[in-house]
C-alpha cells in the first residue's frame, strides 16, 4: 500500500490568540489537495489545542508537542496521554530534538514515551536526527539507528508511528539537508527498520523530513522517494505552509523523461512538474 504523504506543523512555543486565529483561517480557506494524497496535522502548545481544534477545517488535525512517560498523577507541569485522549486530540510528537537537548530526553525515555502514548490510543510523531558534531565525525546513522532503536525496543505496532528525520543542524538554521542527504537518511532508516523490525513495516511507516523545510525548497525533497512528507517549524507559522502541504502532489509522480539535467514528469493532479537531477553520493556524512 502506498505511504499517504504527511505534513506536520510543529508551531513550538510561539503564538497568541490572535496570532493563532489568522494562522486557522488561512488553512481553512486554503486550496490544497484531499485527505486520501495528504495528511495534515498541526500541532499548536497545549493551551490553544482546544481552542484551534474548535476552529479548524475537519479535514486537518491536531496533535500535543510533548506528554507525560506514564499514567497522570502527582507530576507538576506535565499533561498526560489520557488527558489528551480526553480531549479527542489524536496526535502527539514526542522526542523532539529541542526537549532531548534541552531537557535531557534520553532514548530510552523516548522509547518509552511512545510506547505509553500508543498504548492509550495516540498516534506518535516520533522525532529522531544527529547533530552537527555528530554528522561531522561520521555517525549520522549510528545515531538515528539507536534512537529508532529504543522505540522499536518498546512498540510492537508500528501502525500509529510516523517516524521524523530531523537533524538538529538544520532546525531553525535555515541550512536545509540537501534532497540526497535526505534521502540517503531516510533510505538507511528504511532499510534499518526492515532488517531490525520487519519488511512490511518498513515500507508501511511514513518516514518525514524536517529542518528548514519551506515552500521553495520543499518540492525537490517531496519528489525523493522515501521522504513520505515533512514535520514543518518556522514555515508552518506562515502562509507558505500551504505550498508546503501542495508538494504532496510532488511525491509520486509519472516521469515523462529527462531533459539536459531534469526530471520532466506528471504529478498526481496531472501539473507538469521538472525537478533537478541530483547526484546522489551514497554515504550520509
Ligand atoms: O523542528 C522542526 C520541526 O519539528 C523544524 O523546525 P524549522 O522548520 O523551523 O527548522
Amino acid at each position: 500500500m502506498a505511504r499517504k504523504f504527511f505534513v506536520g506543523g510543529n508551531w513550538k512555543c510561539n503564538g497568541t490568540t490572535e496570532e493563532v486565529k489568522k494562522i486557522v483561517t488561512t488553512l481553512n480557506e486554503a486550496e490544497v489537495p484531499s485527505e486520501d494524497v495528504v495528511e495534515v496535522v498541526v500541532s499548536p502548545p497545549f493551551v490553544f489545542l482546544n481552542f484551534v481544534k474548535s476552529l479548524l477545517r475537519s479535514d486537518f488535525h491536531v496533535a500535543a508537542q510533548n506528554c507525560w512517560v506514564r499514567k497522570g498523577g502527582a507530576f507538576t507541569g506535565e499533561i498526560s496521554a489520557e488527558m489528551l485522549v480526553n480531549l479527542s486530540i489524536p496526535w502527539v510528537i514526542i522526542g523532539h530534538s529541542e526537549r532531548r537537548a534541552l531537557l535531557k530526553e534520553s532514548n530510552e525515555f523516548v522509547g518509552d514515551k511512545v510506547a505509553y502514548a500508543l498504548s492509550q490510543g495516540l498516534k506518535v510523531i516520533a522525532c529522531i536526527g544527529e547533530t552537527l558534531e555528530e554528522r561531522e565525525s561520521g555517525s549520522t546513522m549510528a545515531v538515528v539507528a539507536a534512537q529508532t532503536k529504543a522505540i522499536a525496543d518498546k512498540v510492537t505496532n508500528w501502525d500509529n508511528v510516523v517516524l521524523a528525520y530531523e537533524p538538529v543542524w538544520a532546525i531553525g538554521t535555515g541550512k536545509v539537508a540537501t534532497p540526497a542527504q535526505a534521502q540517503d537518511v531516510h533510505r538507511e532508516l528504511r532499510k534499518w527498520l526492515s532488517e531490525n523490525v520487519s519488511g512490511a513495516i518498513a515500507e508501511s511507516t511514513r518516514i518525514i523530513y524536517g529542518g528548514s523545510v519551506n515552500g521553495a525548497n520543499c518540492k525537490e525533497l517531496a519528489a525523493q522517494p522515501d521522504v513520505d512528507g515533512f514535520l514543518v517549524g518556522g514555515a508552518s507559522l506562515k502562509p507558505e505552509f500551504v505550498d508546503i502541504i501542495k508538494s504532496a502532489t510532488l511525491s509520486c509522480f509519472f516521469p515523462l523523461g529527462n531533459l539536459a539535467s531534469c526530471f520532466i514528469g506528471l504529478d498526481l493532479m496531472g501539473n507538469c512538474f521538472s525537478a533537478r537531477i541530483i547526484e546522489s553520493p551514497s554515504n550520509t556524512d
